[in-house]
């Protein structure tokens, strides 16, 4: 791989580039023109039927001419491939006629692009193919820059010395705020062996992933990596379930993943009911907002599971032992007994008036047809009408046999006969989810009931809600409650399902949660993205196996993702101690990076703990981008508190939407700081982070991995202990640590 070259003025390459980019502009905005003019196809102002398909036409036209409009800071480019000359487009002389060549989804990948397509980067050399966020072409259809979704873009991230596909040369380009291009780096396939087995990180992926952290989440299109793009493009089935640790994109390749199946399978994923992404909190779909807009994609659904249940707002924390137990799978068959024992046949005969003649349906009979109901695999509120049809039916058996004439209408009345309605509604009541749930949690008996056999008492006992709610508004529901709720609520009526499920963070549902996803879910399109290792949850699984079996979805390829690169080799190598400990089936993950003062760790007295951490807050803000201060979330209140007194400003995440914005400086309760990221990262007081839960060292695992450039640990009680003893850090003893220093 070559030096990034940088200086317009001596490299007469990058004043080519820059004037091939003037022209993909200049085709892009012709495109957009086209778009916004080009006559309506219908035309006869006369006719209704015509002027509404216009008008459909028109708007739809406008929109996509939206949709072409130049990005103010996003190149037109990122990258180009080259191959030997001829190999992807003719050489033809230009026609003036070429036809758009086929460079869309399912294009063959390193096919010649078209028959006489003339290619104005097709140089005895080489042939170019520019690789940029969306198709351009210019007024011949001469295409300039290729999506990088299309088949033939692969190679641009895919292609190795190893395994060049053709390709000679890539070359990746820097560009500055204007976006202008300012520099480019190349890395020769062919003839040039890429030292350490193309493991190496190019500088300006380098570049690109050290930039300074301000806002939310930035897209990753111009520098996917090789085993990032391969689950990128897996096809929709079988579920894909991605295991990575922390920092190696699967968050960055879910998002991607979506933006590239959009391309593939727009139409059959809108006809399946859409895409729909679900992250652990609010805070991280905040960070992760922007990502798929830049891709291009605004109609994705973002959403955590507590949004996606809805029925009522979660308001109370469950304690640990209510929440693993609820989120069990045993829970489900508690749930379903408490929906189905309430069909009960009447006590009474069901007498049916016709005319004269009264008919009789004893309750054995009644019991029978119920049972043959509660058999079936049916949703609850598909009952009421089955039940009536089937004693409407029982009652023209009898009418039959008695010699009387019966046709379709006879059956119609029959349904509609008042003592068989008012029936039914007394045998099959309706269902609510949410006071079934309630009464199931709040009525010792009917729990005991229902749980017979599965929950023992002291477990029934756990799991009953406090207090005394007299209705489902006065009830402060948890998070646990809602996936019951979702239960009972799909039981009575199947819920809609989405063409395409993204779950981030998944290792930490619940079994019960696991089911609320897979009901949704069409025909295994879902991608389950997250480390087993950061499962924090009191009733997260430790394995893959079973969590895809709760997700229905038992036969999901599984990938692994371990090369780091958000975080320091230097830090990932000292937060991988803790692995033997939470998840010693995975390997250490390897950093790709390596910042030799990235680590440091700094023991004080207990009394100067909230001044060190001013002074490594300030430390931090020394550097560009942000700072993020965790902690464990009964003492991150106090040390917010402490940083404003001592004239800082941190924003504290969680605290609204746009916390993590509108500060450089931000706190992070550790609860929260999963999917988060910081430039640098301080990270108080290990131990407490560890004792506050019963997955703390989980958590505490989470909280190292957040940094992007440097992690500073200060601490006055010990370390717990695989993070005791040599790390290879700086450690500055800081017990008395004059904090008047004014750092
Ligand atoms: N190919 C890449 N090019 C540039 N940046 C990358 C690349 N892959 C990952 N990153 C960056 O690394 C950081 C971590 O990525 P991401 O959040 O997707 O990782 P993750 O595996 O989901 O991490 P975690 O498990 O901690 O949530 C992000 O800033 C992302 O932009």
């Amino acid at each position: 791989m070559t030096e990034p070259v940088s200086d317009a003025a001596v490299d007469p390459e990058i004043a080519a580039e820059r004037a091939y980019l003037a022209r993909a502009r200049a085709a892009l905005e012709w495109m957009r023109t086209d778009m916004a003019t080009t006559e309506t196809v219908q035309d006869s102002s006369e006719d209704a039927d015509y002027t509404y398909v216009n008008r459909v036409l028109a708007r739809d036209r406008e929109r996509r001419a939206e949709e072409l409009a130049d990005l103010p800071n996003a190149p037109l480019f990122f990258g180009r491939i080259d191959y030997r000359p001829g190999a992807i487009f003719e050489p033809a002389p230009r026609t003036g006629t070429g036809s758009l060549p086929d460079t869309g989804p399912h294009a063959e990948s390193g096919a010649a692009v078209g028959a006489g397509v003339p290619d104005p980067r097709s140089t005895t050399t080489a042939d170019h193919v520019y690789v940029g966020r969306r198709h351009i072409h210019d007024a011949d259809g001469v295409p300039l820059v290729i999506d990088w979704r299309a088949q033939l873009a692969s190679s641009f991230y895919r292609a190795s010395p190893a395994a060049p596909q053709g390709v000679q040369l890539r070359r990746r380009f820097g560009f500055d705020d204007t976006p202008e291009l300012t520099a480019y780096e190349d890395e020769r396939l062919v003839t040039e062996a890429t030292p350490g087995g193309g493991d190496i990180v190019g500088g300006l992926l380098a570049e690109e992933i050290e930039r300074p952290r301000s806002g939310p989440m930035r897209d990753i299109v111009a520098t996917i990596q090789p085993e990032q793009d391969e689950l990128v493009r897996v096809p929709l089935r079988p579920a894909l379930c991605v295991q990575g640790a922390p920092g190696t994109g699967k968050t960055a390749v879910g998002l991607h993943r979506i933006a590239y199946l959009l391309y593939t399978e727009r139409e059959r994923l809108r006809q399946d009911g859409g895409v729909m992404i679900i992250g652990p909190n609010r805070a991280f779909l905040s960070y992760i907002r922007n990502v798929l807009p830049a891709l291009g994609e605004v109609g994705v659904r973002q959403t955590t599971i507590e949004e996606l249940v809805g029925h009522v707002p979660v308001r109370r924390l469950d304690e640990s032992a209510a929440a693993r137990i609820k989120g069990e799978v045993r829970m489900a068959e508690v749930v379903r007994r408490a929906l189905w024992e309430q069909p009960a046949p009447l006590e009474d005969i069901l007498v049916v008036e016709r005319g004269a003649r009264r008919w009789r349906i004893y309750p054995d009979e009644l019991a029978e047809t119920i049972a043959e109901l509660r058999e079936r695999d049916l949703a609850y509120a598909n009952g009421p009408n089955l039940l009536t049809q089937r004693l409407a039916h029982l009652v023209m058996r009898q009418m039959e046999n008695s010699g009387e004439a019966c046709d379709s209408s006879t059956l119609t009345q029959l349904r509609r006969n008042r003592s068989i309605t008012a029936a039914v509604r007394k045998m099959w009541p309706k269902a609510d989810p949410v006071r079934l749930v309630l009464t199931l949690l709040t009525d010792a008996e009917r729990l005991g009931r229902c749980a017979e056999g599965i929950l023992g008492p002291e477990e029934q006992q756990t799991i009953m809600l406090p207090g005394r709610p007299r209705g489902p508004k006065s009830a402060r529901w948890s998070v646990a409650d809602l996936a019951l709720i979702d239960e009972a609520a799909a039981l009575i009526d199947r819920p809609s399902t989405m063409g395409h499920i993204v779950v981030d963070e998944a290792q930490d549902l619940s079994p019960m949660q696991c089911r609320v996803i897979g009901r949704r879910c069409t025909r295994g399109s879902l991608t389950v993205l997250g480390d087993i290792a950061q499962g924090t949850s009191p009733s997260a699984v430790s394995d893959w196996t079973t969590l895809l079996g709760h997700l229905g979805q038992p036969d999901a390829r599984l990938a692994v993702l371990d090369r780091g690169f958000r975080v320091p080799a230097e830090i990932i190598d000292y937060a991988a101690r803790l692995l033997t400990e939470i998840a010693p089936v995975l390997t250490a993950p390897v950093g790709v990076r390596h910042h030799e003062e990235a680590l440091r760790i700094s023991p004080v007295a207990g009394t100067d703990l909230p001044e060190a951490v001013v002074l490594a807050s300030r430390e931090g803000l020394k550097g560009a981008g942000s700072v993020g201060v965790v902690a464990a979330d009964d003492h991150i209140d106090q040390l917010c508190t402490h940083l404003r007194t001592a004239g800082l400003e941190p924003a504290l995440a969680g605290e609204h939407e746009a916390a993590l914005e509108s500060s450089r400086l931000v706190c992070v309760p550790a609860s929260i700081a999963k999917g988060l990221e910081f430039d640098a990262v301080v990270v108080v007081e290990p131990v407490r982070i560890v004792d506050l839960t019963p997955r703390g060292l989980q958590q505490l695992y989470v909280a190292l991995t957040r940094a992007v450039s440097s992690l500073h640990i200060v601490h006055a009680e010990e370390l717990p202990a695989a993070l005791a003893g040599e790390s290879g850090s700086a450690e500055s003893d800081w017990a008395g640590a004059a904090p008047a220093a004014g750092v």
